[in-house]
């Protein structure tokens, strides 16, 4: 088993709280890796320091080998890490496959003169960077509305697109932070189906969610955190089974019941 990321002994200090504490975590290469956990558990830190939206405070972060822990986002994606975001960020006014293009543009190779002058060499590279980017549309199934305003697409279809555009830069591990929030069933479930397909290329990916059922069913390993440790590693079957996991989970519905029935 190739191990393409991994965390030793990471943690995140904010004044006064440790988000995230000591956190070691191997993602092999090829696989889809799920970061879960009740609110407040480091997800969302954890994730920022991998895509390096945060530094950590100590601990080191490796992709490949190669020591990441230093470098900053855009580095990481000349590296071959792509994320996606919680909320979609996309150029609404664009269409479908410009935004699409957009994801590619740092590979773009003639110069900005070649561009402003459109010239033949121009030319080529975006005829090749439109066809490329109608490839990825037709894998996440939104060719027939690439020539749409991405603004008007529903909420399932933008996040479709958006992980078109992420994987447009050609991606070995693709971050995804709560991609199935705010989904329906079947918008939940064919997401599961297009990762499964993403994972097929080869692509290595990794995400943040609270959607359990799409967790489980997706993901090759899991990794539990609570208040900013790692409490369980393993499969589906592996973790659900974690005592550690059900009094952690168990412990917030009791909470949370608890301050339903007082009126909090
Ligand atoms: N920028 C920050 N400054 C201070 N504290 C922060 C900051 N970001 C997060 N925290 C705190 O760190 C802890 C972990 O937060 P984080 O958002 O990583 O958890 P999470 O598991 O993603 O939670 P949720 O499931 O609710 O999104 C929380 O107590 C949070 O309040």
């Amino acid at each position: 088993m190739t191990i393409l990321l991994s965390a030793r002994q990471v943690s995140k200090q904010f004044t006064g709280l440790l988000a995230v504490n000591q956190v070691d975590v191997d993602v092999a290469a090829g696989s889809v890796h799920g970061i879960i956990g009740p609110n407040g558990a480091g997800k969302t830190t954890f994730f920022n320091l991998v895509s390096g939206l945060l530094p950590p405070t100590s601990g080191t972060l490796t992709l490949d080998g190669h020591e990441i822990t230093g470098a900053a986002p855009y580095e990481r994606t000349r590296l071959g890490v792509a994320r996606t975001f919680q909320n979609i960020r996309m150029f609404s006014d664009m269409t479908v496959v410009e935004n699409v293009m957009t994801g590619m543009h740092t590979r773009l190779e003639s110069s900005g003169l070649a561009a402003l002058l459109r010239l033949p060499a121009f030319r080529r590279e975006e005829r090749a960077a439109k066809a490329k980017a109608m490839e990825l549309l037709e894998f996440v199934r939104l060719a027939d509305k690439a020539g749409l305003r991405s603004g008007d697409l529903s909420y399932g279809d933008q996040r479709r697109l958006e992980i078109a555009r992420a994987l447009a830069g050609n991606p070995r591990l693709l971050l995804l932070d709560e991609p199935a929030a705010g989904m329906n069933p079947t918008e939940t479930r064919d997401l599961a189906a297009l990762l499964r397909q993403v994972a097929r290329r080869d692509i290595t990916l990794l995400l943040v969610e609270h959607n359990m059922g799409f967790v489980m069913d997706l993901c090759d390993r899991i990794t539990v955190l609570n208040f900013g440790r790692k409490i369980a590693e393993g499969t589906a079957r592996e973790v659900r089974d974690d005592p550690a996991v059900i009094e952690a989970y168990l412990g917030t519905k009791v909470a949370e019941r608890l301050a339903k029935a007082h009126g909090a």
